[in-house]
């Protein structure tokens, strides 16, 4: 069973990965992203999906034309986990 972060690990991940901020009233991380259009967010959202695919590990997520916005939280331990920041890093490595 995936644990929990720790005050202390979540602290760390949320100094690590500066562009995702805490959810307010979850206990989950979130970034928001803003493409040139449609296109470009929809192709970023593929990318992901296969991402979330191989890491088994999937975003709660929405999309209104060209913004994206990305939740991540572990259901399997009900919070934030090690798989989050996985799945945070190699999104940012994708924008990179
Ligand atoms: C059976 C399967 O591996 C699990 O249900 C995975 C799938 N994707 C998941 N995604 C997320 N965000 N949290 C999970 O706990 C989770 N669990």
């Amino acid at each position: 069973m995936i644990q929990k972060l720790t005050e202390t690990e979540r602290n760390a991940g949320l100094q690590e990965l500066k562009d995702w901020q805490p959810s307010a009233g979850r206990d989950a991380i979130r970034r928001a992203f803003k493409f040139r259009n449609f296109s470009e967010a929809w192709g970023f959202m593929n990318r992901v999906a296969l991402l979330a695919e191989t890491q088994d590990h999937h975003p709660e997520w929405s999309n209104v034309y060209n913004r994206v916005e990305i939740l991540l939280t572990t259901h399997d331990c009900d919070g934030l986990s090690e798989r989050d920041l996985k799945l945070a890093r190699a999104i940012d490595r994708l924008l990179a």
